[in-house]
């Protein structure tokens, strides 16, 4: 099933309040919240972990009357991630997406990350082919093309990476696809166009004056391009 999602990444949100903040763009009709985990090893930077992610889990808990509202996309930049998975299942996330640059067996992890009971994702970097995803697809919840080098928020959409994504489209119409780094009302359209029905968006959703109009801005390029391609399913 391919449809909009709009995942606002928290990292561009003030830490200091990290359960208002993404109560607040719940609010503002976001599909999912994006948890950047970053550990100092596999990026040069160091944001947050399963105990933060578990705090957070208790300020928007699950609703059993809603399955995948208040969903939590945990984009892990971590080397190993095998040992974070089942961490991370505790903490209450609900998608664990690694770095193909991470792991040496890479359909074991996906198995793991499935008996923790979470979705499996698969992210590569801009310098990595979009190929090696290839024998990966049919076991993928999700792939993930970086549109910026992971480690910070707030960097330059790279508009060549979008070849991936329209590779990444034709050959799975119905694989849920991810764009993470700048995102925002200059760069949605190439994203949408490409084919990315998953939108991370941080810096242009929480420094937006109203998050609800970027979400909706957001979600209608992705919306349109499903529907003109008959790929929209609901
Ligand atoms: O994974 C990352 C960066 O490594 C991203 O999720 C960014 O945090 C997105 O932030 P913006 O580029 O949208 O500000
Ligand atoms: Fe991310």
């Amino acid at each position: 099933m391919v449809k909009a999602i709009i995942a606002p990444s928290i990292l561009a949100g003030d830490f200091s309040k990290l359960g208002a903040e993404a109560k607040r763009v719940f609010d503002a009709e976001a599909d999912w919240i994006h948890l950047d985990v970053m550990d100092g090893h596999f990026v040069p930077n160091i944001t947050m972990g399963p105990p933060i992610i578990a705090s957070l889990r208790k300020s928007v808990p699950r609703d059993s009357n809603a399955p995948g509202k208040f969903f939590f996309d945990c984009h892990m930049m971590v080397s190993r991630p095998e040992q974070w998975v089942e961490p991370i299942a505790k903490a209450g996330g609900d998608q664990y997406t690694f770095h193909y640059e991470a792991t040496d067996d890479p359909l074991k992890l996906i198995k793991l990350i499935r008996d923790n009971g979470m979705r499996a994702a698969c992210a590569i970097k801009p310098g990595t082919p979009v190929e090696v995803l290839y024998p990966l697809a049919q076991y993928l919840d999700m792939a993930l093309v970086m549109t910026v080098e992971p480690g910070f928020g707030g960097q330059k959409f790279m508009a060549d990476m979008m070849p991936k994504v329209d590779a990444l489209r034709r050959k799975y119409p119905q694989l849920d696809i991810q764009v993470d780094g700048g995102l925002g009302p200059s760069t949605i359209l190439a994203a949408a166009n490409a084919g990315a029905n998953v939108i991370v968006a941080g810096t242009s959703v929480f420094k937006a004056a109203n998050a609800e109009e970027m979400i909706q801005l957001l979600r209608s390029h992705v919306t349109s391009f499903l529907r003109d391609n008959n790929l929209l399913t609901n």
